[in-house]
This record gives C-alpha cells, sequence and structure tokens, in this order.
C-alpha cells in the first residue's frame, strides 16, 4: 500500500462530488466482494452535500448494498440532533433517508448527554468493539479540510491534534463557543483509505502548506492524517489546486 497521497484534480466542486461518487461506490462494491461489511465514516461541513446526493440516487444508489454498510461520523458539533449544524442531521437529510442502512449499523456521535466527555467515551467504545482487534479502523474515512487547515475536529493550536491515547474525545473549541467531538489521529491513520474532498481558492493556500509545506501540525493538522497502512486521496477542484505546483 502506497502513503503517498493520490491527487486527483476535477475542474470544479460539482465534478469533484461525481468522482467522488464513483469512487466511493466502487470501494464499497470491491471491498463487499470479499468481506461482509463496510465501515465509512462521514464527514461534516458543507462540501459533502452535493456527494450525499448523488450517492442516494441512481446510478449510484442501485449498485451499493446499503445493509451492509456500518456508518460512522469524523466529528461532530455539540449540538441538537435537529439543529441545522448538526453534521448527523445533515447526513440524515441529504443520504441516510432515503437508503437503506438498518438503524443498528448506524453510529452517531450523541449530543443529549449532559456531558459531552461521556459521549466520546460512549464512542470511543463503540470504536473498540469495532476496531479493536483489526489492524485497520474504518474502510473509507471521508474528510473535508477548513480553510485553515483543520480536518475532523482538529483545529490549529488545540491539543486535541496531539491526542494518541484515544480514538474519540471532546474539548471546548473556544473559537466557536462549542463542545466538539472529534476522532483523533490514532484511529484515522488506521483506516484502510481516507478520501479528502476540498473545493474552493479559500483552500488553496492551506492545500500547499498541508501537502507541499514543511510539516507543521499546529498550523496545519490535516498534515497529521497519514494511514499507517492505507491510502490516501484528495479529490479537489481546479480553485484548490491552484497554488499547488504545476
Ligand atoms: O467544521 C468542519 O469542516 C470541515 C470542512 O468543512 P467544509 O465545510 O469546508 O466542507 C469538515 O471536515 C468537518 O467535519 C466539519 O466539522
Amino acid at each position: 500500500m502506497s502513503n503517498t497521497p493520490e491527487i486527483h484534480i476535477q475542474p470544479d466542486a460539482e465534478a469533484v462530488a461525481v468522482a467522488a461518487a464513483a469512487f466511493i461506490t466502487e470501494r464499497i462494491v470491491k471491498t463487499l466482494e470479499k468481506q461482509e461489511r463496510f465501515t465509512i465514516a462521514l464527514s461534516g461541513g458543507s462540501t459533502p452535500r452535493r456527494l450525499h446526493y448523488l450517492l442516494s440516487h441512481p446510478p449510484y444508489k442501485d449498485q451499493i448494498d446499503w445493509d451492509r454498510l456500518h456508518i460512522f461520523w469524523g466529528d461532530e458539533r455539540y449540538v441538537p440532533l435537529d439543529d441545522e449544524r448538526n453534521n448527523a442531521r445533515m447526513a440524515y437529510d441529504t443520504l441516510l433517508n432515503y437508503v437503506s442502512v438498518p438503524d443498528e449499523q448506524v453510529h452517531i456521535m450523541k449530543t443529549d448527554l449532559p456531558d459531552p466527555g461521556e459521549s466520546a467515551l460512549q464512542y470511543d467504545s463503540i470504536l473498540h468493539r469495532y476496531f479493536g482487534k483489526s489492524e485497520n479502523s474504518f474502510d473509507l474515512l471521508l474528510l473535508g479540510m477548513g480553510d485553515d487547515g483543520h480536518t475532523l475536529s482538529l483545529f490549529p493550536g488545540t491539543e486535541v491534534v496531539h491526542e494518541t491515547r484515544k480514538w474519540c474525545t471532546s474539548f471546548f473549541l473556544e473559537q466557536q463557543d462549542m463542545f466538539r467531538i472529534t476522532l483523533t489521529k490514532s484511529i484515522a491513520n488506521r483506516s484502510a483509505c481516507v478520501l479528502f474532498l476540498t473545493t474552493g481558492k479559500g483552500k488553496a493556500n492551506a492545500l500547499q502548506h498541508v501537502l507541499n509545506g514543511p510539516t507543521n501540525i499546529n498550523l496545519y493538522p490535516a498534515q497529521t492524517i497519514q494511514p499507517e497502512n492505507g491510502e490516501t486521496h484528495w479529490i479537489i477542484d481546479t480553485a484548490a489546486a491552484s497554488l499547488l505546483p504545476k
């Protein structure tokens, strides 16, 4: 397996969503030829919305054996499930309400417990139940990257970027005045495949630092995502790629 990221450049955000839908569908189909279940962690943010729409409609929807998928999330804002900022809610609205994944195979990060730490602990134990005995974690980890170089809820300058013991943790994000639950690099880097989707000029500066700059995970946390025994793919548009070397 190669640890060098593969970069796939598409003309625009729509083409990124189409390429990602095709990539994910092929990955699921091929993996399910060899094993019983497919574990996927979804990302939050705005970029995956169009991808979710495509996956939940033909031709992609009909090619995927949704009953054999197990769904997780990379991170969550600690707001109620019916709040528009909730990542799980976005995934239900745009994808999960239209496909047949059994409820017991959908693992949201709970945001209705009094203590976000308890929610993270519960998620950590679900993850250990699934992946504790295997070398790899997710068959596919979907990620976005913010303009500031954050991924998951690993934000620049936060302690959580350095967490190595826990697989899932919670913390208070001062700049947004809210708690976050997030996977850590420890479990992310056990993924069999990581797929980043990144679009728009606003991400070009961070992207060129993440891919080609000196390592500085405090400034560009997305640099911490390097699967030890898996593949990394970036599907990006020309605007996001505009500062990468030609
Ligand atoms: O805050 C978040 O944003 C990143 C990137 O989101 P996007 O809106 O630029 O697509 C996302 O990966 C993360 O899950 C989310 O919490």
